[in-house]
């Protein structure tokens, strides 16, 4: 990839944060802390303040826990990152589950491009071989449409399919 395409999209860009708090639940197997999806961002990195179980990953269909570590970080590439990459980097669904007895705390910081630029797959990584596999979306509509659906798997990155990328062969 050429790095002028990041550099172009992320400079100027957008950091957010957002502290979650899970409760304990009498009867956590009925309720789920934060419903199963991948992060709009380019990437997360998240920290597992107080050490107790909750994230998991989907993985091969199986849902496998993020044991939290002291003070390390986790880092989750996020649907920007899967557009920008055209599906190089894939991004990563996940969930919060909460404990009966003991509370949860997570924080997270979400790298975004600017909002009022556009986004999609870099130019460079485009080729008669390798089609585009997403639209291209100006990057505040593409989180207006994030934040008007409910958080569902990885929902939101289908609808950014281009639906029949051409491939083309060498000749
Ligand atoms: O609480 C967690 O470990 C996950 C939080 C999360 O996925 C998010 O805030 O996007
Ligand atoms: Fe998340």
């Amino acid at each position: 990839m050429d790095p002028n395409d990041i550099i172009t999209l992320f400079e100027g860009g957008l950091q957010a944060i957002r502290m979650n708090y899970y409760p304990p639940c009498p009867e956590p197997e009925l309720s789920i802390g934060l419903n199963s999806h991948s992060d709009a961002a380019g990437i997360t990195i998240l920290l597992q303040i107080n050490e107790v179980e909750g994230l998991q990953i989907r993985k091969n269909g199986a849902w496998i826990p993020v044991k939290p570590l002291a003070n390390a970080f986790v880092i989750n590439i996020g649907d920007i990152m899967e557009i920008v990459s055209n599906g190089i980097y894939p991004s990563i669904e996940h969930r919060a589950t909460v404990n009966s007895n003991k509370e949860r705390l997570s924080i997270a910081t979400y790298y975004s491009p600017k909002l009022d630029g556009d986004m999609g797959p870099a130019p460079s990584l485009i080729t008669p071989q390798t089609p585009a596999l997403f639209k291209r979306i100006g990057v505040a509509d593409y989180y207006k449409g994030f934040f008007s659906r409910e958080l569902r798997g990885r929902a939101y990155l289908d609808a950014m399919r281009v639906q029949n990328p051409k491939i083309q062969s060498k000749m």
